[in-house]
């Protein structure tokens, strides 16, 4: 997830590159602290006096800008969805009155809860009786007119029969007849059946509770996925990893993770929520800005017509945190073309306000002890940069990015502690500088601003979700041939020290805002356990890999098989099976044995002891059937039964034969696309 310099970046930057003759440059190039550096850019001239409206004006992505809510734009969505629901194309109408809430003004709360109801009629038809309640709640808290009430009490009393909680159900009923006295613009003799049926509805209810010994309504339906869980117990000092995990040091490698104990594959290692996450910008109306969730019936932010939420406690947790000061600069940060790596460094700041800085950057350099908690920042702080290693132009292109973050937090509201309200105006870009009152604000918070950037570029991850194709009627989704699309950006604190292998132990995948981290291996105690940072060793060339981990990761990769040579997957040989030395003393040797070989003992060409073969090949007589069981299983979209059956081959496996050859890698691939199957998909 590199930076990448779009939109109107590469001209700002060789605007600024040309304006620095070699009295400036060298002055820069003598900061030793990233402070120093962005508030020396800041005072330049060049700066104060970048002009970044024509740039913007002609600047071709990130859509419009600015962008504001847009009352016309939402009745005429309103309408077409009215017009869907002529038709009878319920799933029509819902998308689009979700469309039209999200352009309707924060004002207009009547306009809103009268899509609540249209959304909650057309749910219902749709069978998504949870939801319909949901927005039935909704509509009634936005203040839905009193003379149209009775038709969402009566919606409300019907779903809640469906869901047989009858003792609600009751209560709905009894303001549906309430709601009839205020319903004017309904003909008497309809309000005179409604009130009828309901009365009758109410008459039954009470008879059928009172005979069954009024018993409790169910509980509502939880919608929401389960956190996932570790299934043993937490590393005390990274609790977001399993016992089974510590973190270990080495001068050359810097942190690593290893195995405390035998780790059995599929067993989970690591459950953490992302420290930041920024979703990509053309997901900020289909999935939740908070959560990454795809949103079938998402919720609107009031105040900017940008981003949608899963639910009213995502909602609230970016409303009070860092989507308050991003609402209004959104369409501007999108428009800019800057990476999300950019946004992922600004959201580390406005997740946080300013006095949270202040207040631990006295000791920030100081590495913290204690537990390693993800939603502590300094934890974050002490990632790895290899700051020593960077250039001064390095600094420089980073820098003069920080300028423009730090200028987005002025004109957000972030530092005067109030966010801005109203969508940013072109004429507030006629300058780069920022006001000389937030200077100590701009040496603290850019400086971090300009760290977040350096650590990113090693340590963030991608969030994605399988697309998985519609299934035809009466068919299971087929989850392990989905796409993996990306989807956001984020920083996993406990994840981001794990080092990377060409031939990883781990599989990871999205469930809800959590990554889970799983073996696909068997780890023997003290063993690293390692990720994969993207190249992997049995389909990308050992050169092509070196020389990308070195480029974007800035290590010489020394994994087993860029040591061993290991071969690509297509030219691993079957001609001949690799048996582990089974002699009685612990000998690391691999006995390489022909499968035309007469013998069954075979000589080891170090220890000189003789490994029986034929008990190996004795045990590994049935994986071939268990494979194809664990195949079909798969295929079932049975992801549990066929990890099941992948573990048990590799147990097998692993107490004869000696990696790398063809079945071994078939079987952890097929186990790593169950795994992904169980984290979050969204069909298209
Ligand atoms: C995401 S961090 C991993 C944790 C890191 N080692 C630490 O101490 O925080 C990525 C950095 O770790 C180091 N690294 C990762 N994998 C490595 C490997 N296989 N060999 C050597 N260094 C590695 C590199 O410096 C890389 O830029």
């Amino acid at each position: 997830m590199c930076a990448n310099y779009e939109g109107f970046f590469k001209k700002f930057h060789e605007t600024i590159d040309n304006c620095m003759d070699d009295v400036t440059r060298n002055n820069f190039a003598n900061l030793e602290t990233n402070s120093k550096r962005v508030a020396y850019l800041c005072s330049l001239p060049a700066i104060k006096s970048y002009d970044l409206r024509s740039d913007i004006e002609k600047s071709e992505t990130g859509g419009e800008f600015p962008v504001k809510k847009d009352l016309e734009k939402a009745r005429q969505l309103k309408d077409e969805g009215n017009k869907a629901v002529q038709k009878g194309d319920w799933a029509k109408a819902l998308q689009l009155y979700s469309q039209s809430m999200v352009f309707v003004p924060r004002k207009e709360t009547e306009e809103l809860s009268i899509l609540y109801a249209n959304r909650s009629a057309a749910l219902s038809h749709l069978e998504q009786y949870e939801e319909t309640l949901s927005d039935i709640k909704r509509c009634l808290s936005l203040g839905y007119p009193r003379h149209l009430r009775y038709k969402v009490y009566e919606r409300k009393a019907r779903t809640l029969l469906v869901l047989k909680r009858n003792q609600e159900a009751i209560t709905a009923f009894q303001n549906t007849i309430s709601a009839l006295d205020e319903a004017e613009s309904l003909n008497k003799e309809k309000r005179q059946k409604m009130r009828t049926d309901a009365k009758l509805m109410l008459e039954i209810l009470n008879k059928g509770l009172t005979l069954a010994g009024n018993p409790k309504d169910p509980e509502p339906l939880k919608k929401t996925p389960p956190k996932p869980k570790l299934p043993g117990k937490n590393n005390p000092q990274y609790p977001a990893a399993s016992e089974a995990i510590q973190i270990d040091f080495d001068e050359k490698k810097g942190r690593y993770a290893t195995a405390t104990r035998d780790i059995q594959a599929g067993e989970t290692l690591l459950i953490e929520r992302p420290f930041s996450g920024v979703l990509l910008g053309e997901y900020s109306r289909t999935h939740c800005q908070n959560c990454f969730i795809k949103c079938s019936i998402p919720l609107p932010c009031p105040n900017c017509p940008n981003v949608v939420f899963c639910s009213e406690k995502c909602s609230d947790t970016a409303q009070k945190t860092y989507h308050s000061y991003e609402c209004q600069i959104l369409p501007l940060l999108w428009k800019s073309g800057c990476s999300v790596t950019c946004h992922i460094a600004l959201r580390m700041i406005t997740q946080n306000r300013k006095e949270y800085f202040n207040e631990i950057s006295a000791n920030i350099d100081e590495k913290p002890t204690g537990v390693y908690k993800t939603s502590d920042y300094r934890n974050i702080y002490h990632l790895v940069a290899h700051e020593d290693e960077r250039t001064k132009q390095d600094f420089l292109h980073r820098s003069q990015m920080t300028v423009f973050l730090v200028k987005l937090l002025e004109i957000s509201g972030y530092f005067d502690g109030k966010p801005r309200e109203k969508p940013v105006e072109i004429d507030e870009l006629k300058s780069m500088g920022v006001d000389e009152k937030h200077n100590e604000a701009v040496a603290l918070i850019g400086g971090l601003v300009l760290k977040n950037l350096q650590i990113l570029q090693f340590n963030a991850h991608e969030v994605f979700e399988l697309q998985c194709p519609k299934p035809r009627v009466g068919k299971n989704i087929i989850k392990h041939n989905g796409k993996s699309v990306f989807l956001a950006g984020a920083i996993f604190p406990t994840l981001a020290l794990f080092n990377h292998s060409c031939d990883p132990s781990v599989v990871r995948y999205f469930c809800g805002p959590y990554i889970v981290v799983k073996a696909v291996k068997n780890i023997k105690k003290g063993e690293e356990v390692a990720e994969n940072y993207g190249p992997i060793f049995t389909t990308v060339p050992k050169e092509n890999r070196q020389a990308d981990l070195k480029e974007q990761y800035w290590f010489d990769c020394t994994c087993v098989p860029c040591q061993q040579n290991w071969p690509l997957y297509e030219e691993m040989t079957e001609n001949y099976m690799r048996f582990k030395c089974d002699s009685d003393r612990p000998c690391p040797n691999v006995v390489a044995v022909p499968y035309d070989c007469q013998e069954f003992m075979i000589k080891c060409g170090l220890c000189e002891q003789h490994t029986n073969i034929l008990k190996g090949l004795k045990s590994l007589q049935d994986t071939d059937m268990m494979y194809k069981l664990g195949r079909a299983a798969m295929e079932e979209g049975k992801y549990g039964e066929a990890i099941k059956k992948f573990v048990e081959i590799l147990k097998l496996y692993d107490a004869t034969l000696a990696p790398p050859y063809k079945s071994y890698y078939d079987c952890i691939q097929d186990m790593r696309r169950c795994m992904l199957a169980l984290g979050n998909y969204s069909i298209v």
